[in-house]
């Protein structure tokens, strides 16, 4: 059952990015048709760097593609957005024609228009298939509608285009005949579950209308890509329903591959041999495996190689000031806008431009550092090395030396996160001067990464993402599956959770608040943080300084059996004596009685283990400071 939530959150989680992607789309494209108009003519001409594809299997539509591309000498621009928008059409049929063939020679022919569209199902239903000749054979051109024949897919094809130099020509071998080994089996297998289930109907996301997938779909969710820049997203996340977003950036540097869309052009031919169950199974059984974090940190190594992997070799100057307008209903860049904005303008080199360029660059380094450094993300996990090695330092110590040595543990701690961040900070930001290396800024470039930073989130990229003191606490009681609850809690969109206990009410109140809001994780203004420290429940201090405050804190405890707890606890201190090298604990019957005046056995209250199960003295303390609808209480049982 815990799985299923897993993946029904999930599935929520990947509605909301891909409704995000929409958004996103639309702005792409709306800047695309506004680029013509902002290029004036004689201008350093635009290779054609990338081109971008979001899939989004959440809502089963086939395939989105958000592509970007030259038109070529001599080529009839109309014939060309028509043949642009359904995958497949790319054959030359006569002369002015636009011509993708893989006979192309033109790839060297001097770009005229930078051209954007975008092709979505639902925009385009009517089934496109058209005859072309490949390999010296007649085949299939598909859209994907094709009702099953072999048919060739268009992403795959301009893809492999993209990877040539442009120099180069081009030969069917080149492109991948047919003679060609695939190179993704596992690729082209979720692709054939995809295919194999149901069309989907039509439905509606955030105003948006999003189509269902099409009966002989050939377009792919991303899968496990055969090399490191084959795709951003794990297969996990594809099947388990979140959005996917492949971005191919074609690299500066010769003999780097871009393989995101050759696997899906392999799946599209004909003769490729059967999936083997086993390994689908395999694949699928890691998806349901993966934690939302786990899904993270892959995706955030992967996107971290690949944003520093971005030169940008394409540049226009007036496209700076454009982008920072495209930018703003999305996040506020322009000046002023932001803290600090007005010294950063006076002091910016090159005024006002190359202010705002400065703004934009600080403020993606700024987006870059909250997702891509695990220590500054609090996943509900504890993923900082630095925490991690002071914890068994500091477990180490205390028993050794007490609390002094806790706290040079704390500080040291400390020091070693602000020297790691500042590591990273400087790594991001030398890697986003490499972005502005002509000193200019490609607009589709910029855009790009807020596509890959806002699938990364699944959340829109608008509003102030900040660190916020918590709004509801898990405050016990300890062993009864609070780990479990914050992480089952966490993987709602809604949710943001603090990874490590905070112990701020009841260890470190005299830090401050500005202390304890460090420790949670940055969140958006709609989320809501919550952390756990399961101590909360036994220390008679706590209570009165939660409410201090903030009396509308909403406070969760989990109850578990006492005396199953009782021993989970017990448990848990002989496994912490071996793992320590220490002599066990006396064994639990000797500690939890003891013996009255009068000779007889009694329950000894005040050994830790008993007395956190008393879960109705230690309520009641709680209960003396909030009101009882602010106190939610769950049994460890049923909700495990
Ligand atoms: N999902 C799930 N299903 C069943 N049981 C679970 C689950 N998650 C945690 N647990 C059990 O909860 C116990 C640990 O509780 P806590 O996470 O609150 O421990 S702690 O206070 O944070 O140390 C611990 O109990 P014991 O195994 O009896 O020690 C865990 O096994």
């Amino acid at each position: 059952s815990h799985r299923q939530a897993w993946a029904s959150q999930t599935q929520e989680f990947g509605r909301a990015t891909a409704a995000v992607q929409w958004r996103i789309a639309e702005l792409l494209l709306a800047k695309a048709k506004s680029l013509s108009r902002i290029r004036p003519a004689g201008r350093r001409q635009y290779p054609l760097p990338m081109a971008t594809q979001i899939a989004t299997p959440t809502d089963a539509a086939c395939i989105r593609t958000l592509s970007m591309a030259r038109t070529v000498a001599g080529c009839d621009q109309s014939k060309m957005k028509a043949d642009w928008l359904p995958v497949g059409q790319a054959v030359r049929q006569a002369p002015g024609d636009c011509d993708w063939s893989p006979g192309l020679r033109a790839t060297d022919a001097v770009t005229r228009t930078l051209m954007l569209d975008m092709w979505a199902p639902g925009l385009y239903s009517k089934p496109r298939c058209s005859r072309g000749v490949r390999d010296g054979r007649e085949v299939d051109w598909d859209d994907g509608n094709c009702g099953g024949r072999s048919c060739w897919h268009w992403g795959g094809r301009m893809q492999r285009q993209l990877e040539l130099p442009q120099t180069q020509a081009t030969s069917p071998a080149e492109l991948g005949g047919p003679g060609r080994q695939p190179q993704a089996p596992l690729v082209r297998q979720l692709g054939r579950e995809a295919a194999a289930t149901q069309p989907q109907a039509d439905h509606v996301v955030d105003g948006l209308r999003l189509p269902g997938r099409p009966r002989h779909s050939r377009c792919l969710p991303a899968a496990a890509p055969p090399t490191p820049q084959a795709s951003l997203y794990a297969p996990s996340v594809a099947a388990a329903g979140a959005a996917v977003v492949n971005v191919d950036v074609r690299p500066p540097a010769a003999g780097v591959q871009t393989a995101c869309c050759n696997d899906i052009e392999s799946a599209g031919q004909g003769g490729e041999p059967q999936p083997e169950a086993a390994q689908v199974h395999d694949a699928l059984r890691q998806v349901e495996f993966r934690t939302k974090p786990q899904l993270h940190r892959t995706f955030n190594r992967n996107l971290l190689d690949r944003v520093f992997a971005l030169t940008f070799d394409l540049i226009s100057t007036d496209i700076v000031d454009a982008v920072a307008d495209e930018i703003h209903p999305v996040q506020p860049v322009r000046a002023g806008a932001l803290p600090g904005a007005a010294s950063v303008e006076a002091a910016a080199p090159g005024g006002r431009r190359g202010c705002r360029r400065q703004l934009v660059a600080d403020w993606l380094t700024d987006v870059l550092m909250v997702l891509l450094h695990p220590s500054r993300r609090g996943d509900g996990h504890r993923s900082d090395d630095c925490d991690e090695d002071c914890d068994a330092e500091e477990a180490s110590e205390h028993q050794q030396l007490g609390a002094v040595a806790m706290g040079s543990c704390r500080q040291s701690m400390l020091a070693c996160q602000e020297k790691r961040s500042g590591v990273v900070k400087e790594e991001m930001q030398a890697g986003l001067r490499n972005f502005f290396v002509a000193e200019e800024l490609c607009a589709v470039h910029l855009l790009t990464i807020l596509l890959i930073v806002t699938s990364a989130t699944g959340i829109a990229a608008s509003g102030g993402l900040r660190r916020r003191l918590p709004q509801a606490l898990i405050i016990g009681a300890k062993k009864s599956g609070t780990r479990a609850l914050l992480a089952f809690s966490a993987l709602h969109p809604a949710v943001r959770a603090a990874g490590p206990e905070a112990h701020f009410f009841d260890r470190h109140f005299r830090r401050g608040l500005r202390w304890y809001r460090r420790r949670m994780p940055r969140s958006r203004p709609a989320q809501l943080t919550l952390e756990k420290t399961p101590a909360y429940l036994v220390d008679p201090k706590v209570p009165v300084r939660v409410r201090q405050m903030n009396p509308e804190m909403k406070l969760v405890l989990l109850v578990r059996d006492p005396v199953t707890r009782a021993m989970s606890d017990y448990a848990q201190a002989v496994d912490n004596a071996a793992r320590r090298g220490r002599p066990p604990p006396p064994p639990f019957e000797q500690l939890a009685f003891v013996r009255r005046p009068d000779g007889n056995l009694t329950v000894n209250t005040a050994w830790s283990p008993v007395r956190i199960g008393r879960y109705a003295e230690h309520l009641s303390r709680w209960l003396d400071q909030f009101p009882r609808n602010q106190i939610l209480v769950l049994s460890a049982e049923r909700l495990v």
